[in-house]
């Protein structure tokens, strides 16, 4: 064996040499950059377009939240201690979504529950990495990924570099070689900073690949989650806790594959280069002997590995579910004080958490076996096999010297010693790294099943979004005029579940639909108020749903025409839900949501008009109670009910539409303060489509729409009456409730009759 019967040398120590040289320099070059002087720094920062800001301007960018530039992105300010980041966004075009569709086929049912690494897995995983995560090639990910497997090479060619340092070492101290060893030694401390180095730097590139990786998916699932109408994907998706899916999911799988790259491209690598370098020393019976024990460990392996897939995929979902408990408790906190249901949730949390617990633990248990084969093949097998084979060579080269070989007395005898000492320092060391390897690459795969179960969840969220079936988009009419003819406003059939609600979803596809009203046909022009009215569950906001586009028109003839937005700017149609929603932000974000402050600058108003605005429905009071316009509190709380209701309308008179769908949403307020808000709407110009059981409201509206109910799907309607007929009516009731006004008084006269009449008169003034 030539490696025994010559003094080892490392092979291409000097070619090592300049590597370390180059590193060292690298490193140096690192430090010197660190203490370049500050002001250059700064100039620096800037030009990467980050400016330092004053406090107040810091509030200011808080509240203006983006800037939009002369090519129609925006650039997001993003407050950052006393500096402000600007971020570009450019939102994903609709285009590109439209191309990316087609490769996001929906998972047939049977193969949903079982993510494996199969040819379906990789498809998932190619459309997830190639549209969404490396769109292009050339781009920073690339650049990180071409970085971290540079490292990662690095790290091996310096660990085969240790290993044969090692052997030199151990070699000169056995031959009592005092110079070789020190020199040895000093290679030792110059070898560690390079490879020290590199570790950090594999792990600081996986955590950057990661979060890049995590950006790319989140703002893509943003763009295409928060779709603007018609798509309306957050309205329509119906994928169970997909808060889940796009917070935790994104972050899990995109932290599962960047080490998942580390941890199979590293040790396949150590494990070709390993290999290769010990068949050098270990001829063709060892190395076949090494490719054996490979087998031997991924046959018995495989045989034991559970379903990690699955598992991991089920745990995301019960993680998901527990989550959501725990957000809707916050959400709702006051109701459910209100009725002190504490207990009765908490009993619904535990229940949901301890299903998130069993499943964790039975996780365990089935890893417990799988690791137990996993560590004795591993640190077990794979150390015997090298025993074994490290004494290939040894006993090979002894058999050789036993049939002849030449001796050249004590000192030749010395230099075989200290050769084969140094082959078996190698050697070992190279074996231990190898078994490192194999034990990263058998835990890499475990790894991959897991990956595999992410993958099937982000793929759902993904392949769910892109195939909801597309909405009519309900042409945009003339301006001022809202057409709905022959409709049926028919309930949706349950959009896309999850995998465990399959059989749900199936049920629900051959499901009846039910139809709430049938062959709805009315045309309003501007001027022309119409009120809706009709018993609990009749379908009157649903009719406000197909109005705004949330609900598709259902029947043969269906057509809707929407209001177009006016040549001034005036929105067509703007709903106003029975709920009120308060968006997180500052005071004046409520009133003119959904508008941004960018917005809110270029429409032109001021905030002196947004006082007179809260004069209209009664809130002026609002900015010095809370501390003006820019504080920013958490407004579903602070603001009662009725207050609520009242900054809804605030925002009508905001946006002044032409037409504005009222759901119910001044039920709160008193009829007084209703009623002006009503009066001040049509002074507006804004024609009123109101949702309400409030009789009094009539007089506000010309045309009146009547859901029949009862099990049929009838509707009728009416003109309101006529403008003298109306006074009419006005005027009986008010004869009517001035006559009422005067029951007290009746009641009052006739207690004292009845006290007269009860007077008892003594018989002796009779
Ligand atoms: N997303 C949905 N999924 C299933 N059923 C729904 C959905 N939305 C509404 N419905 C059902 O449709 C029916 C009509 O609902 P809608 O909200 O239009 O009633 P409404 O007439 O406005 O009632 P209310 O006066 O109580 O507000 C109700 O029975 C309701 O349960």
């Amino acid at each position: 064996m030539a490696i025994l019967s010559k003094p080892f040398r490392p092979p291409n120590l000097s070619r090592q040499n300049s590597v370390i040289l180059v590193l060292a320099t690298i490193l140096l070059l690192r430090a010197k950059l660190a203490s370049l002087p500050q002001a250059l720094i700064r100039k620096l920062s800037v030009a990467a377009r980050w400016t330092r800001l004053s406090p107040e301007e810091v509030a200011d960018a808080l509240q203006r939240v983006y800037l939009k530039e002369a090519d129609g992105t925006k650039t997001l300010l993003v407050p950052y201690q006393d500096h402000l980041s600007m971020v570009n966004i450019q939102p994903t075009p609709k285009a590109k979504f439209e191309a990316d569709a087609p490769h996001f086929p929906p998972i047939p049912v049977a193969s949903k529950a079982k993510p494996n690494i199969d040819i379906a897995f990789l498809r998932q995983l190619r459309a997830i990495l190639f549209r969404v995560a490396f769109p292009k090639f050339r781009s920073k990910e690339t650049l990180i990924v071409l970085s971290h497997s540079f490292f990662l090479v690095l790290r091996t060619v310096l660990s085969i570099a240790v290993a044969h340092l090692d052997g030199r070492i151990v070699r000169d101290l056995v031959s009592a070689d005092g110079k070789g060893f020190l020199k040895g030694l000093g290679l030792w401390f110059l070898l560690a900073i390079p490879s020290t180095y590199t570790n950090s730097m594999i792990r600081h590139l996986q955590s950057k690949l990661s979060l890049r990786l995590r950006t790319r998916l989140t703002r893509y699932i943003h763009d295409l989650y928060l779709s603007s109408s018609p798509d309306l994907r957050y309205y329509r998706s119906g994928l169970e806790g997909i808060d889940q899916y796009i917070t935790a999911d994104v972050e899990a799988w995109a932290d599962a594959l960047s080490v998942l790259y580390g941890n199979l491209l590293k040790p396949s690598l150590d494990l070709l280069l390993f290999t290769s370098q010990l068949s050098r020393s270990l001829g063709l019976r060892g190395t076949i002997l090494l490719f054996v024990n490979y087998y031997a460990t991924v046959s018995i392996l495989k045989a034991v590995t559970p379903a990690f897939g699955r598992l991991a995929s089920v745990e995301a979902k019960l993680e998901g579910e527990y989550r959501a408990g725990m957000g809707r408790l916050g959400r709702e906190a006051e109701e459910i004080a209100f009725y002190d249901g504490g207990a009765r949730e908490r009993d619904i949390l535990t229940r949901a958490y301890m299903r998130l617990i069993k499943h964790v633990n039975s996780i365990y248990k089935i890893r417990i076996a799988y690791e137990w084969t996993e560590d004795y093949v591993i640190k077990y097998l794979w150390s015997a096999a090298g025993y074994g084979l490290i004494a290939v060579p040894l006993l090979y080269t002894r058999t050789k010297r036993s049939l002849g070989l030449p001796t050249k007395g004590r000192n030749a005898s010395d230099e075989v010693v200290a050769g084969r000492t140094e082959t078996y320092i190698s050697n070992r060391r190279l074996l231990l790294s190898l078994a490192d390897a194999g034990g990263r690459l058998m835990y890499a795969y475990k790894d991959l099943l897991e990956l595999a179960g992410l993958t099937t969840r982000l793929y759902t969220l993904l392949s769910t979004l892109h195939n909801l079936p597309q909405l009519p988009t309900g042409t945009n009419g003339s301006e001022g005029t809202v057409e709905l003819v022959h409709v049926d406003v028919t309930i949706p059939t349950a959009g896309v579940t999850d995998n465990e609600s399959d059989a749900a979803s199936d049920s629900s596809a051959n499901a009846k639909t039910t139809t709430l009203v049938s062959d709805l046909s009315f045309v309003l022009k501007e001027g022309e108020h119409l009120m809706i009215t009709g018993s609990n569950g009749v379908g009157k906001t649903s009719v406000a749903r197909i109005l705004a586009g949330l609900w598709a028109p259902e029947g043969p003839f269906a057509h809707v025409k929407r209001p177009a937005d006016g040549s001034d700017g005036r929105m067509g149609l703007f709903v106003v839900p029975q709920r009120s929603y308060m968006v997180t932000g500052s005071l004046l974000d409520q009133m003119i949501y959904p508008h941004s402050y960018a917005d809110f600058l270029e429409s032109g108003k001021t905030l002196d008009d947004m006082m007179k605005i809260l004069e209209m429905v009664f809130l002026a009071y609002l900015p010095e109670r809370e501390g003006g316009w820019w504080t920013r509190k958490e407004w579903r709380d602070v603001l009662s009910g009725g207050e609520k209701q009242r900054m809804a309308m605030a925002r009508v008179f905001y946006h002044r539409p032409q037409f504005a769908v009222l759901d119910e949403c001044t039920s709160a307020v008193s009829s007084d303060v209703e009623g002006r808000m009503y009066e001040h709407a049509k002074s507006l110009g804004i024609t009123l489509i109101t949702i309400s059981l409030r009789p009094s409201l009539m007089k506000y509206h010309t045309r009146l729409l009547t859901l029949v109910g009862n099990g049929t799907s009838e509707w009728t309607l009416s003109r309101a009456g006529t403008a003298e007929e109306r006074m009419g009516v006005d005027k009986e009731i008010a004869v009517l409730e001035g006559k009422l006004s005067e029951v007290k008084e009746w009641e009052e006269r006739l207690k004292v009759l009845d006290g007269l009449l009860a007077v008892q008169v003594p018989i002796d003034d009779v």
